[in-house]
């Protein structure tokens, strides 16, 4: 096998909502396509690749740094030497070659979306889909999940969706098969925000649970004031209460919050996270981690921040990661992760998953096409195949 050509280009997600720190009204993502000269049923296989929502597209790191390392490289350093086809774990190393330690940003992205598409491109050339792959190499359990425990993440604020439709939103996603929601807060005062955590919950059904989101907005006297005014609404989580790397805050609100506390989409790093397990005084048996490949360098990185919290005390089990993708869906069955994000409605056609696999009561099978299945969510592989 040989890659024949890598093609990049951005997509729109913009759209109205906002959470606590951003609006999404210029939002993108990078796209990649990873081409072969690999011919299964008359065509050539190609590898799709794109990166969550909240980081913008990254064409100038891909153009200039990322993709030429990989163009330049000769076949046999991205190859498993065993089996002749590309080995994603190969290829990340080669993309990060000359790049100094520190300072995980955009970089981490504009990676990360190259490694979903060499993933992709490697479960089809295994005639695997991704799970399976990825617990071939990674797993850590007997067998694969066949199906995994989702949540819906939407409740942003909106300029035309005052209550009434934060209801509506809600009700929509129960009606899907959602049984637990996420909605934003910290972009309203407090009082307000109570107001909507208030109404999703009279809402919700005997067993359904709402978390909270505050993407990161508070200092540590807000931290704490949103939690003790959080507390007894019994929370699935209380989400990024505080900047990402204040390791410190985050402590200090975790001796003080007795509820669960949610972290990590914005740590792209072995080394952050591992400060934050250092400093972070999170709770292994009770907090959960969100980090995400497609953000962080990608799977292998992933792996690698697993293992170091492992070795700290954590479980897979605490980890649900942020995303609401299907490669996010596949690494939780591989990895015998708590659970996935999902987003029914926001950030179409990127979030959600194959269109074969609907959610019942509040979880999602596993496809077992090859690759990551974005075929099987046909306005996804529309939009994939023309713009790359
Ligand atoms: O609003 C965002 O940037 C997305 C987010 O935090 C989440 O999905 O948890
Ligand atoms: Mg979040």
């Amino acid at each position: 096998m040989r890659i024949t050509k890598i093609t990049h280009s951005e997509a729109p997600i913009a759209s109205r909502i906002s959470n606590a720190v951003i609006d999404f009204s210029r939002m993108t993502v990078s796209i990649v396509a990873v081409h072969s000269d690999l011919v299964v049923d008359g065509e050539p296989l190609v590898g799709y690749g794109f990166h969550s929502n909240g980081r913008y597209a990254q064409s100038g790191l891909l153009a200039t740094r990322i993709l030429p390392r990989v163009e330049e490289a000769p076949p046999e350093r991205l190859l498993d030497p065993e089996t002749g086809v590309v080995d994603p774990v190969r290829v990340q190393r080669v993309a990060m070659e000359n790049e100094k330690p520190g300072g995980h940003g955009d970089r981490a992205v504009a990676v990360g979306t190259l490694d979903m598409a060499m993933w992709d491109l490697a479960a089809k050339a295994a005639g695997l889909p991704l799970h399976r792959l990825l617990h071939e190499r990674f797993g850590r359990t007997a067998e694969p999940a066949s199906s995994v425990w989702v949540y819906a993440a939407g409740g942003y604020y909106h300029p035309e969706k005052p209550l009434q439709g934060l209801r509506d939103e809600i009700r929509g996603y129960l009606d899907l098969g959602y049984r637990d929601v996420k909605i934003k807060i910290g972009g309203a005062p407090l009082e307000e925000d109570l107001q909507r955590i208030e109404t999703v919950l009279e809402l919700l059904p005997e067993g359904s649970r709402l978390a909270v989101d505050a993407n990161g907005r508070f200092g540590v006297e807000e931290a704490l004031r949103y939690g003790r005014a959080l507390t007894d609404y019994h929370l699935l989580w209380y989400e990024e209460p505080c900047d990402p790397l204040d390791y410190r805050t985050h402590a200090v609100l975790a001796d003080e919050y007795e509820g669960t506390l949610a972290t990590g989409e914005n740590l792209f790093s072995v080394p952050d996270v591992r400060n934050l397990r250092r400093h972070g005084g999170l709770r292994p048996h009770r907090d959960v981690l969100q980090m995400d490949p497609s953000l962080s360098y990608g799977v292998p990185e992933y792996a690698g921040m697993l293992d170091e919290l492992e070795a700290g005390g954590w479980s897979a089990e605490r980890f649900c990661p942020h995303g609401g993708n299907q490669i996010n869906l596949a690494l939780a069955a591989a990895f015998g992760l708590g659970g996935c994000e999902s987003y029914p409605q926001v950030f179409e056609p990127f979030g959600g998953f194959a269109d074969s696999t609907p959610v019942q009561d509040g979880r999602v099978r596993l496809p077992e096409a090859p690759g990551i299945g974005v075929e099987l969510k046909p306005a996804l592989h529309n939009l994939l195949r023309e713009r790359l």
